[in-house]
């Protein structure tokens, strides 16, 4: 048997990688999207164990004292994010295809762990697009989006680390390179 795929997915905060997933899961829920562990706290409408583990400062410690953190990361300097070994292992071992939406400092440490992981970069159309979304989507007070412009500026200058660029111009064509990737046909 063909091993699933794991696709790692990395792109600055705002560009839509939550929506393209959403969508892409929509169209094909076979495929198993990470939930990761945030010591930050959930925004309005964001469920415990549905979008993240929202765990203590005190949880994440000991979840990755354990080893039972596949990779982790500060981000936007303020909190820790990381993805739950267990699971991913669980998915992996029964041939499930497994999508990591992490940063890039995560996306690293994938890459010496899991290099055979496909790693995708999700980029805007171009950098006004990228802050009017973020802004947009109006969950972040201007502090947290001044911090995730600052973010995106590094993670932006990054791209050409990974081995493809899909560029989230409309969901359906990201969310259709994005099952090209993985291997699914419609
Ligand atoms: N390293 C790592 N980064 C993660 C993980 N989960 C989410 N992130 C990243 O954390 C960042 C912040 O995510 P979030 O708080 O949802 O805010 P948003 O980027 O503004 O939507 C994004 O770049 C995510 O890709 C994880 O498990 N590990
Ligand atoms: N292709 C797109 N065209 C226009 N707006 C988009 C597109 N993809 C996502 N958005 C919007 O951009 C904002 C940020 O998307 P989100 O999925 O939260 O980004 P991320 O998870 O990368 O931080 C949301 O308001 C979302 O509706």
């Amino acid at each position: 048997m063909k091993n699933a795929p794991v696709l790692v997915l990395v792109g600055p905060s705002g560009v839509g990688k939550g929506t393209v997933v959403a969508a892409l899961r929509a169209r094909n829920p076979q495929v198993w999207v990470s939930i990761s562990a945030t010591t930050r706290q959930p925004r309005i409408g964001e469920v415990d164990g549905v979008h993240y583990f929202f765990v203590t400062p005190e949880k994440f410690s000991e979840l990755v004292d354990t080893d039972g953190m596949l990779e982790w990361a500060w981000v936007h300097q303020t909190d820790r994010y990381g993805t739950p070994r267990r699971a991913v292992e669980e998915r992996i071992a029964t041939g499930t295809p497994v999508i990591l939406e992490i940063d890039l400092q995560g996306a690293r440490q994938v890459r010496t762990t899991m290099p055979e992981a496909i790693f995708v970069f999700l980029a805007p159309p171009n950098k006004q697009e990228l802050f009017a979304r973020l802004r947009g989507r109006g969950t972040e007070s201007e502090v947290q989006i001044q911090r995730r412009i600052q973010t995106a500026e590094d993670e932006l200058a990054a791209m050409d680390e990974f081995d493809h660029v899909v560029v989230n111009d409309t969901i359906d064509q990201a969310v259709a390179d994005l099952e090209k990737l993985l291997g699914l046909v419609h």
